[in-house]
């Protein structure tokens, strides 16, 4: 029988103690340790996919990114202090349209921490989406305040409702992060001014991350971008070379290759990016993911589905907003 159908059933989310989970679960940015959750109807689990639904609801508590400038602060909330002091710390940024957020851009965090993980001597100490402002006049644009709620929901996705499970909070159980600052400013703002800003609020006013024996140590900031970002950097007039020796010396980049982006090639043909190749990770897709936020806002306005290819909140948030269904000039794509 549908326990939910029985006369003394007490949805979740007035009955904490109801959700089976194992324990414990330990926090490092992008490890695994979800607790346990049922997804059918057993003796054992007494709880349908219903209540499991659910984790992909927002948790209570958490401090949203501001919509006007004047309440905006930097969110630290995930940033970890250093845990293997061999290690220089890293923080890793995505700058983007972000319109929607998809998998595509929740994965490709995964790809750069599994890469650095195995090749580098760094350690990820937090990630973070910066969605570009509205003055960046993109196609397809939807607000800033909306692309940056979005992301804070796909960031939030795999985190738990304190209401509804009976565990102690592991607020590390995500890593990633939204910084609104970018979305906020009544200008365009180039990405070399926003890794600066990364470097000010995480260096200068935090002072760096801790580590165990309680110093501070500088934190590397990273540029997280795939292939045909990279591959803009050729095209006249759309970066500053001053930009790109700021970008490529001072701070470094994540390259996750796109299908159709020779992002090697184009390394060794580009003279600014191969002088700083030292501070550029090419990033594999070992699975190929071309989810694109463009084919999504296509997808919404024909009516198509879109589960499975962005966070349900995220599908929520589009539908309870009614956004990307105004016509938008698209050219042809594959
Ligand atoms: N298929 C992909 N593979 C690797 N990186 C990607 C892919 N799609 C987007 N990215 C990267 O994600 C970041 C954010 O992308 P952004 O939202 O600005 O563009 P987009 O995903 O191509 O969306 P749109 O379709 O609106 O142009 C950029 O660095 C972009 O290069
Ligand atoms: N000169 C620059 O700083 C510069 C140029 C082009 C794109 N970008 C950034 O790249 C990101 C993605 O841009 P597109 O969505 O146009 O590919 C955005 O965050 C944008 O601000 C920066």
């Amino acid at each position: 029988m549908d326990p939910t159908l029985a006369p003394d059933f007490i949805p979740p989310s007035q009955d904490s103690t109801k959700l089976f989970h194992s324990r414990p679960f330990s926090a490092k940015p992008g490890t695994l340790h979800n607790p346990k959750v049922f997804l059918s109807s057993s003796d054992d689990n007494p709880f349908p996919l219903k209540s499991a639904m659910d984790l992909e609801e927002i948790p209570t508590g958490i401090i949203r990114q501001a919509t006007v400038l004047e309440d905006y602060r930097f969110a630290d909330h995930l940033l970890t202090p250093l845990v293997d002091e061999t290690k220089e710390p890293l923080v890793i940024v995505a700058c983007g349209s972000f319109s929607p957020v998809t998998y595509l851009h929740l994965r490709i965090f995964e790809m750069a921490l599994d890469n650095i993980r195995e090749s580098t001597n760094y350690e990820v100490i937090g990630g973070y989406y910066s969605p570009v402002s509205d003055n960046y006049r993109k196609p397809g644009l939807a607000l800033a305040q909306h692309r940056v709620r979005m992301c804070e929901l796909a960031c939030e996705r795999t985190r738990y409702n304190e209401t509804l499970i009976e565990i102690e909070i592991d607020r590390s159980s995500s890593w990633l992060m939204v910084d609104a600052w970018e979305s906020l400013q009544g200008q365009y703002t180039r990405t070399a001014v926003v890794l600066d800003h990364f470097d000010h609020e995480i260096n200068e006013v935090r002072g760096g991350t801790k580590t165990k024996n309680g110093d501070f140590r500088k934190v590397k900031i990273m540029l997280l971008a795939g292939g045909d970002l990279i591959e803009s950097m050729g095209e006249p007039d759309v970066w500053a070379d001053e930009d790109l020796h700021h970008i490529l010396g001072r701070y470094g980049c994540l390259i996750v290759e796109r299908t159709g982006s020779d992002v090697w090639g184009f390394l060794l043909a580009h003279d600014i990016l191969y002088k700083h190749r030292k501070n550029v990770v090419v990033i594999k897709q070992l699975i190929y993911n071309d989810i694109s936020s463009t084919k999504v806002r296509l997808f919404i306005r024909r009516g198509m589905s879109v589960e499975y290819l962005l966070p349900n909140s995220v599908i929520r948030y589009i539908t309870k907003n009614k956004l990307y269904l105004s016509p938008e000039r698209v050219k042809y794509i594959l």
